[in-house]
């Protein structure tokens, strides 16, 4: 269990080529709500939801990215604090498919490696496929992701490509959080300044060891909603 009654909050990035549903997959699952209609979505866009993942209580900030090139200039500079992403394509769309590796590129350079799932998504017209299913698993297997298949139309597997990821970035914070703990523990029979609030550093004052604590977590304010909520904004 992390801290009491405090939540943790998640960025997440939504990527991928135009048309392959990111806005239908985020509007799925913060809203219920799908459209036929495809309204291009002009550099970013973001929903959130809260959820409760093993007992904690996390609010997830999805962030709907354009997926035109002429848009990157923007959409990079989102990427930015994104703790956790989705690579997304289209059954019925193979370039999609063929530019996701540039898509986790961009993202990782930008953020580094970071809790990511690749969906395909529209799996409702799987008869209409331009993919074998043996080439996504081995882009997955290649990629080392978890691999989701997705009708954001017929409300299939969205909400596990959210929980699995809020999921890994949870595991990841309390191995970080053991690690900072075990830093303090080594650390104190030195002398030693601790600044909870930088970078986690060490460097040298006067002959002292200075160790920067940083609380690896970005945290908000529980807000006491057991039923979790969505909001526009
Ligand atoms: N059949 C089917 N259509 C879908 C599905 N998900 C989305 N669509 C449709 O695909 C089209 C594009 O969806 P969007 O969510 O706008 O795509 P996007 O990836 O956000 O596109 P950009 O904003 O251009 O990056 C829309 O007409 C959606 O209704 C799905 O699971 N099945």
């Amino acid at each position: 269990m992390l801290e009491e009654d405090m939540e943790v909050a998640i960025k997440v990035v939504v990527v991928g080529n135009g048309a392959v549903g990111k806005s239908s997959m985020i509007q799925r699952y913060c809203k219920g709500i799908f459209t036929k209609d495809y309204k291009k979505t002009i550099g970013v866009d973001f929903l959130e939801r809260q959820i409760i993942v093993n007992g904690e209580d996390v609010r997830l900030m999805l962030w709907d990215t354009a997926g035109q090139e002429e848009f990157d200039a923007i959409t990079k500079a989102y990427y930015r604090g994104a703790q956790a992403c989705v690579l997304v394509f289209s059954t019925t769309d193979r370039e999609s498919f063929e530019a996701i590796s540039s898509w986790r590129e961009k993202v990782e350079m930008e953020v580094g490696d970071i809790p990511t799932v690749l969906v395909q998504n529209k799996i409702d017209l799987l008869d209409d496929t331009v993919i074998k299913n043996e080439e996504a698993e081995g882009l997955a297997k290649r990629l080392k992701l978890r691999f989701y298949r997705t009708s954001v139309k017929e409300d299939l597997n969205v909400n596990e490509v959210f929980k699995y990821l809020a999921d890994k970035y949870l595991q990841r914070l309390k191995l970080q959080s053991a690690e900072e703990t075990e830093v303090v523990h080594m650390s104190s029979n030195k002398i030693g300044v601790f600044n909870t609030t930088a970078h986690q550093t060490a460097g040298d004052l006067n002959g002292r060891e200075i160790i920067n604590l940083r609380p690896n977590k970005q945290r908000t304010k529980k807000t006491k909603n057991p039923f979790g909520s969505c909001r526009l904004l």
